[in-house]
């Protein structure tokens, strides 16, 4: 079966991270995600990802760091390798080019979300990690 790689971009902002919610005409309609997209043949999945970043939000980010992938079975023969990292806003302005909504959530907030299934696990690891990625995130802030 074939394994297709996606990269997606938790954002964060002021304690907050970016999440968006898929439109009519994607895949999973009005289900939230975080922002990203498959990789392409010879890509990395850094450079994957702040050109997948770039084309739906028009923004650019900055990865410092990453968590676990997770892989999910939407079917018998499509499985997602999710692979998140932790990223910062970089410059630009955000517009929605593909996504039909975007919440900045804080911790508390997450899970009230209703997710992609192949998110679940992802958001769980980001609850568990939160106060973690914050202190790479101050740590990030105070040598750039
Ligand atoms: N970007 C992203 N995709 C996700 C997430 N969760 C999840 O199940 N997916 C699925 C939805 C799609 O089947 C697939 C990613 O496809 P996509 O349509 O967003 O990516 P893409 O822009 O590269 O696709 P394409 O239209 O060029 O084929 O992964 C997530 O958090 N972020």
């Amino acid at each position: 079966m074939e394994v297709v790689s996606v990269t997606c971009a938790l954002i964060f902002l002021d304690q907050k991270v970016l999440c968006a919610q898929r439109s009519e005409a994607m895949q999973l309609p009005g289900l939230w995600e975080f922002p990203g997209g498959k990789i392409e043949k010879g890509e990395s999945p850094e450079d994957c990802l702040i050109r997948e970043i770039k084309e739906e939000l028009a923004i650019s980010i900055n990865i410092i760091g990453s968590l676990r992938s997770n892989e999910h079975a939407y079917s018998d023969v499509k499985v997602i390798r999710l692979m998140p990292f932790i990223c910062v806003w970089g410059s630009g302005k955000l517009k929605l080019v593909e996504h039909q909504e975007v919440k900045w959530l804080a911790k508390e907030e997450l899970k009230s979300l209703n997710w992609a299934q192949a998110d679940i696990p992802i958001v769980e690891d980001l609850y568990v990690n939160w106060n973690n990625i914050q202190e790479q995130l101050v740590e990030y802030n105070r040598e750039n």
